[in-house]
């Protein structure tokens, strides 16, 4: 197999930058690579190019032979990084890259390779699989293709698996894609199994306790209230219902009852947070390498506890980290242990909004961004965030406005769900997250309007207390200087994330050394994760990343950068040579 190469000839040994000449390997006959004993002796190598007439030495740096070979191995003389993160430093510098992180759920209208690349393009950072749909085939191939996409493209696109958990919901339609229920009709909900195709204007519930636990004159909310329906008699395990707030049913819609204007939850509290069926999704998703799970309707700090020990004891390589979504009453009361034992959270919007008013929604979502950035926990605000463009091509004016909230909490991502899942603009949807984060982004930055936020002492020991202290002062720094970027190099992502946690006005250069770990980085606000061999000698480490990242164009000499690691407890402030 020929691998094709760059290689920056240049006259100089101080490598001023030159634009990259390709050639293939083995190297032409008369080109050869010698060593230079000069300051970047351990990263450059001299071309000499014997035939070419000249005479010319010419200076190559041999990272950089591997940015046009085929990424799929950590090549350890590389660097790690994909091209739309590196045309978006070429062109808009490094003070306007986005530090908002976007999220889309894969569904039939984006699982193809080439809607895929698409959505990577348009700056997905993580792609979420919902377990309450399709096979796990259907999931599989979808990871596989997200993954091939990072290796052939140079990608960090994570994968995030949400679990179904086990709530109550509706079944599958029998197949259809959406059900009509108009006002005045007899719907039937029942826990009987019935072959397919269903009964006219009957839903199958999935908690077998339903038909016991509902009263006559209860209300039925389908989806938080898309559809509302009143308890009118109960026959055995059917029970029969009149629509009261016609709509559009979707497969396995939610189901809530309430009763004198309280949500009913007694008996489906006994519910397991995480179901048989979650368990054998959760095994997939360890098999399969994901770099998030999303547990549903968590309740309590243990199920979180008991899931990550299951991880820890099964997962191959490293950690995979486990996201609490807030989407019950209890989640909201057990709040701080629950982000405590976490990983990260998710204001899940969608299921939240359907157990406590809506209007308590917006106040709970600051709460929780708040709480998780204190924590130094990274938190997703999900749902309905541009509900309209499933089916239209624009936002509404009310849509703009809530993504600019949640960018302007500095939340560290964004979601997409069904816009992205099965709308019929996906592409479209994620581009208005990713300008509107970027214009809200610039706003806050350029007119300093974000309100200061203290941040909690977290660290769980003195080494911690080190690192935190590095953290916030680097932070501050760079925001006092105007420096360009923070450089960090970290193994296990943990000094990264505690200046994330700053929200600096800069963009942070997470360099870390393996590529799980750069993809889970991609969550995190303000990050743009870089793969790269490193050694404890931070002078080589710095002299190393400047050839690299100066070779490509995406920094210059004269820029200041402030670098930080966690091999070394310093903090050094320097000027790109
Ligand atoms: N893997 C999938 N296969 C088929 N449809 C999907 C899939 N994932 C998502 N969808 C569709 O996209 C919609 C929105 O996705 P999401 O918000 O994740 O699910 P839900 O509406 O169940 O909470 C779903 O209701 C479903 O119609
Ligand atoms: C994100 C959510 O969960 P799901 O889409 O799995 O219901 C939600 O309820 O807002
Ligand atoms: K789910
Ligand atoms: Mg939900």
């Amino acid at each position: 197999m020929s691998q094709s190469i760059n290689l920056f000839i240049s006259t100089s040994p101080k490598f001023p930058n030159p634009p990259p000449v390709k050639l293939s390997l083995p190297f032409p006959a008369g080109i050869s690579l010698l060593p230079v004993s000069r300051t970047f002796r351990k990263t450059f190598l001299v071309v000499k190019a014997s035939d070419n007439g000249s005479g010319r030495v010419s200076s190559a740096s041999l990272q950089d032979q591997a940015i046009s070979a085929a990424p799929a191995v950590a090549d350890p003389s590389s660097i790690d990084v994909d091209a739309v993160t590196e045309a978006e430093l070429k062109e808009n510098g490094f003070r306007s890259t986005r530090r908002t992180k976007l999220i889309c759920t894969i569904g039939p209208a984006t699982c193809g390779a080439k809607q895929l690349e698409a959505l990577a393009v348009g700056g997905m950072n993580v792609a979420r699989i919902n377990m309450c749909h399709g096979t796990r085939e259907w999931h599989r191939e979808v990871i596989q293709r997200v993954r091939n996409l990072n290796e052939e493209k140079g990608y960090a696109v994570a994968v995030m698996m949400d679990t179904e958990g086990s709530e109550i919901h509706m079944g599958d339609l029998g197949g259809a894609s959406s059900a009509k229920a108009e006002d005045g009709e007899i719907w039937t909900f029942s826990v009987r199994a019935f072959d397919s195709p269903l009964p006219e204007r009957t839903i199958n519930v999935n908690y077998g306790g339903f038909a016991e636990d509902v009263e006559v004159g209860d209300e039925l909310l389908v989806d938080g209230g898309m559809v509302r329906f009143e308890v009118v008699e109960k026959i055995g395990p059917d029970v029969k219902c009149r629509c009261t707030d016609p709509g559009l049913m979707l497969p396995r819609a939610n189901l809530t009852f309430w009763r004198d204007g309280s949500l009913v939850r007694e008996r489906n509290a006994m519910l397991p947070t995480i179901s048989s069926k979650d368990w054998l999704d959760i095994d997939f998703g360890i098999a399969e390498g994901v770099e998030f799970i999303a547990i549903s309707f968590v309740k309590s700090a243990e199920v979180i506890k008991h899931l990550k020990s299951y991880i820890k004891a099964r997962a191959r390589d490293g950690d995979i980290s486990v996201i609490a979504k807030i989407e019950s009453i209890d989640s909201l009361k057990n709040l701080e242990e629950i982000i405590q034992a976490s990983d990260g959270a998710m204001v899940a919007r969608g299921d939240l909004g359907a157990q406590i008013p809506l209007e308590q929604v917006p106040s709970e979502q600051q709460r929780i961004v708040q709480f998780c950035r204190q924590l130094n926990r990274p938190v997703i605000v999900a749902s309905q965030l541009l509900e309209s463009m499933i089916e239209y091509p624009t936002p509404t004016r009310a849509e703009v406005a809530d993504v600019s909230e949640a960018v302007r909490q500095r939340a560290d991502a964004l979601m997409l769900s069904g816009e992205s899942a099965m709308g019929q603009y996906p592409e479209k949807a994620l581009t208005v997250l990713r300008s509107v984060s970027l214009r809200i982004e610039k706003w806050w930055r350029e007119e300093k309007r974000h309100e200061p936020m203290e941040l909690p002492c977290i660290a769980a020991s003195f080494a911690d207390s080190i690192s935190e202290e590095i953290c916030n002062s680097a932070a501050k720094m760079a925001n006092n200087l105007e420096v360009d970027a923070i450089f960090v190099y970290t193994k296990a992502g943990h000094m990264a994330s505690l200046l994330s946690r700053c929200r600096p006005d800069c963009p942070i250069f997470a360099f870390t050394t393996t590529t799980s770990v750069r993809r889970r980085l991609n969550l995190q606000w303000g990050l743009i994760p870089f793969r790269l061999s490193f050694s404890d000698d931070m002078e080589s480490n710095l002299n190393k990343t400047f050839s690299l990242l100066k070779a490509r164009g995406m920094i210059k000499s004269g820029d200041l950068v402030i670098a930080v690691s966690d091999m070394l407890q310093s903090i050094q402030v320097m000027n790109v040579p």
